[in-house]
């Protein structure tokens, strides 16, 4: 079990010097967008999707400090929407939608799959594009399709690593340093 623990923090290292850079762009990509009214939309499956509403919720409720809410819609949530969609159009189907429903210039799509390769978030993001909107993918295992979907003004952070599990563990703090950064510029350095 120490293997665990040995293999993630490497993979936090690794995570470290590949991904720092990006974040930091990450940061002001979705900054800019909420201090021009626009809005974050995300979205994943299985443990992805637990991870869109987490951060979701971190935007409109709140991350560490108090502040005015953030507008943020987790894709991944409404189980109406989910089934109507899913049963109509089918599941590839579920998140392009919404995003086509939702989405305005300046919007920003945070697509979150560890394999690059969900069919469904993939969508997503072309709808977003479609839209005129930016994209922050997380990803691992090499980033997958989305490497075909995603253009220079988009950011990709991808993990590297090729287990779901330590990619999802990389995903959760990029989130939440995604936050962090938010905050930082809202409200100054923490004191
Ligand atoms: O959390 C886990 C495995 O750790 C699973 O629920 C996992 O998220 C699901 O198998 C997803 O469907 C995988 O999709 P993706 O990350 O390749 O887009
Ligand atoms: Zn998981």
């Amino acid at each position: 079990m120490t293997a665990h623990f040995n293999d993630a923090i490497s993979t936090f290292q690794e995570s470290s010097q590949a991904l720092s850079g990006p974040l930091a762009l990450g940061v002001d990509l979705l900054f800019a967008a909420l201090a021009n009214n626009g809005k974050i939309l995300a979205c994943g499956n299985g443990g992805s999707a637990a991870d869109a509403q987490h951060f979701i919720a971190e935007l409109v409720g709140r991350f560490e400090r108090e502040r005015l809410p953030l507008a943020g819609i987790a894709l991944n949530t409404d189980t109406s929407i989910l089934t109507a969609v899913g049963n109509d159009y089918g599941y590839e189907h579920v998140f392009e939608r919404q995003v086509l429903a939702l989405g305005q210039p300046g919007d920003v799509l945070v697509a979150i799959s560890t394999s690059g390769n969900s069919v469904n978030v993939a969508l997503s993001i072309e709808a977003a594009h479609e839209r005129d909107m930016r994209v922050i993918a997380l990803t691992g295992k090499g980033g997958g399709q989305f490497n075909d979907l995603l253009t220079p003004d988009d950011v990709h952070l991808c993990v590297p690593h090729d287990r779901t599990m330590r990619i999802q563990e990389v995903h959760i703090l990029l989130l939440h340093a995604l936050c962090d950064g938010i905050d930082a510029l809202l409200l100054g350095d923490p004191a």
